[in-house]
This record gives structure tokens, C-alpha cells and sequence, in this order.
């Protein structure tokens, strides 16, 4: 098989990106997905995402993680998409597409940035310390001390969560929070990876549900979050039932090369 191909990446959670517009993708063959994502032996990704055509939108988003099984939403991805779709000349600065967990809005500014418009999130559950949200993927939050982020082992905490007992069966991502400790600075987020099973650079879906857990500890939207591969902004309105409505997420997403992939076996 040959494929053409662009990577993306946004805040260094990054994806192979296919145009699928003529639907020729294997979509059910997971393995194909696993190997092209894999990072020693195929193109090396978080996950893999085909563009397809689709009435009454400008585009659907198909997201698989790097596993080779089709993921929740993916919020970085969304935003690469968006980007990708502006490239093919699919879009100009303003979309509707639809993804994983329903229609998404999006608009491009000049420099690039994208600006997604997330679900409404239903509001949040407490479990023991910790926060679990569901922003089109679920999410489990757990804030953490002062100078603290730097130094955690999030392959191993992250990983005993998303398999412990109340979350081994549907899984769940985990991302670990430190609070600014000076205003103007931002809430600092790592995140282990449902499907990727480890820690990525950013996880869009995991920043935005931090910020809604960070607005019950007193932060207000406009919330700045710092991940390992880079800074995303979301923007949201609390209602007083606890939900969440006109949530944003915005950041850049940037086209990093493109290429054909060919499956060669044997020693040529
Ligand atoms: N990196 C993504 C999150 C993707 C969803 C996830 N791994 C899952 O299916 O649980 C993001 O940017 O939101």
C-alpha cells in the first residue's frame, strides 16, 4: 500500500493526517494505523486522522490513537484538522465539521491559531481527591503541590490510574495540574494518553477539562494552560447548575511535512 500523508502537530501533540476525501483509507485495518503511528517502525505519531467528506459539513474528522483503534474526541487534533482542511483549500477561515463526539465550530485567525469550539460539558464528578470530566473525552484531573509536576513520574502514576479498578474497563486520560503561583503565570498540565498509553506533549481535550475543574477553584475564563510541548488558552461561560457552555479551545496548529509511505518488506 502507498499512502500520501502530511503531519501535523499541535502543541506537540502530533498526527499523521490523511485526505481521505475519496474514502480509499483501510479504516477497520488497525494494525495498519498501529504500525504507521509507531515511532521506531512506521511514521511515528500520537494518532492518525483521515479528512473525509461529509453532507451538511465542510468536513468529518475520523481520529484514531495510536493504538490503531478509533479514539474519543481529540481537541489538538481537531484543531490540526481544521488547519489541514484550510491547506486543501477545503475551508477558508471559518468551518462546521463534524467529529467523534458531534459538530464542532472553528475559526482560523491570520497567524494561524485556531479557535475550536468544544461540546457543552455536562459539569463534574468528584472522585476521592480528584475531578473527572468528559469533554468529548473522559478525563480525570488531579491537582498537585506546588513544584511537584516537574519531577512525577506520569508514565507510571498516569498508567495506575487508567487501569486501577473503577477505570480499567472503559479507560480514562489523566492529566496531572500545578496552580500558578503568581498571577498572570499559567496552570502547568501534563497528561498521560488513553490509547496513546503514555504521556503526550498536550492533550487538547485534557487542557480544556482542567480549566473547567480550575474555574471551581476560583480561576475565570479566559484560562492560560502551559503543557510540555506548549501554550493553549480555552475560554468558557460557568452556568450556575454547574455545566459548561461556549467552551474554546485555542492554539496553534502547525504543518510540520508531508510524505508517501510505502509498506516495504523484506530487505529492499
Ligand atoms: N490528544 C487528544 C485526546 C485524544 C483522546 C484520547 N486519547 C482518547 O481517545 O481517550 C486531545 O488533544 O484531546
Amino acid at each position: 500500500m502507498t499512502l500520501h500523508f502530511h503531519k501535523y502537530q499541535g502543541t506537540g501533540n502530533d498526527f499523521v493526517m490523511v485526505d481521505d476525501r475519496a474514502r480509499q483509507f483501510p479504516a477497520d485495518d488497525h494494525a495498519l494505523v498501529r504500525r504507521l503511528c509507531d515511532r521506531r517502525l512506521g511514521i511515528g505519531a500520537d494518532g492518525l486522522i483521515l479528512l473525509r467528506l461529509l453532507e451538511g459539513y465542510d468536513f468529518e474528522m475520523v481520529y484514531f490513537n495510536a493504538d490503531g483503534y478509533l479514539g474519543s474526541m481529540c481537541g489538538n487534533g481537531g484543531r490540526c484538522t481544521v488547519a489541514f482542511a484550510r491547506y486543501l483549500g477545503a475551508i477558508e477561515q471559518t468551518t462546521s465539521f463534524l467529529a467523534a463526539d458531534g459538530p464542532h465550530h472553528a475559526s482560523i485567525d491570520p497567524d494561524g491559531t485556531v479557535h475550536l469550539r468544544m461540546q457543552d460539558v455536562a459539569g463534574q464528578q468528584a472522585v476521592e481527591e480528584d475531578v473527572f470530566l468528559d469533554t468529548g473525552s473522559p478525563h480525570l484531573v488531579r491537582f498537585l503541590p506546588a513544584s511537584s509536576l516537574a519531577e512525577l513520574n506520569v508514565f507510571a502514576e498516569g498508567r495506575a490510574i487508567r487501569y486501577n479498578d473503577r477505570f480499567r474497563e472503559r479507560g480514562t486520560n489523566v492529566n496531572f495540574v500545578e496552580a500558578p503561583t503568581a498571577a498572570g503565570q499559567p496552570w502547568q498540565v501534563r497528561t498521560y494518553e488513553r490509547g496513546v498509553e503514555n504521556e503526550t506533549f498536550s492533550c487538547g481535550t485534557g487542557v480544556t477539562a482542567v480549566a473547567l475543574a480550575a474555574s471551581r477553584r476560583g480561576a475565570s475564563s479566559p484560562i492560560h494552560l502551559r503543557t510540555p510541548g506548549g501554550d493553549l488558552r480555552v475560554s468558557f461561560e460557568a452556568r450556575p447548575d454547574g455545566s459548561f457552555t461556549q467552551v474554546y479551545l485555542s492554539g496553534p496548529a502547525t504543518r510540520v511535512f508531508e510524505g508517501r509511505w510505502e509498506e516495504v518488506t523484506g530487505n529492499r
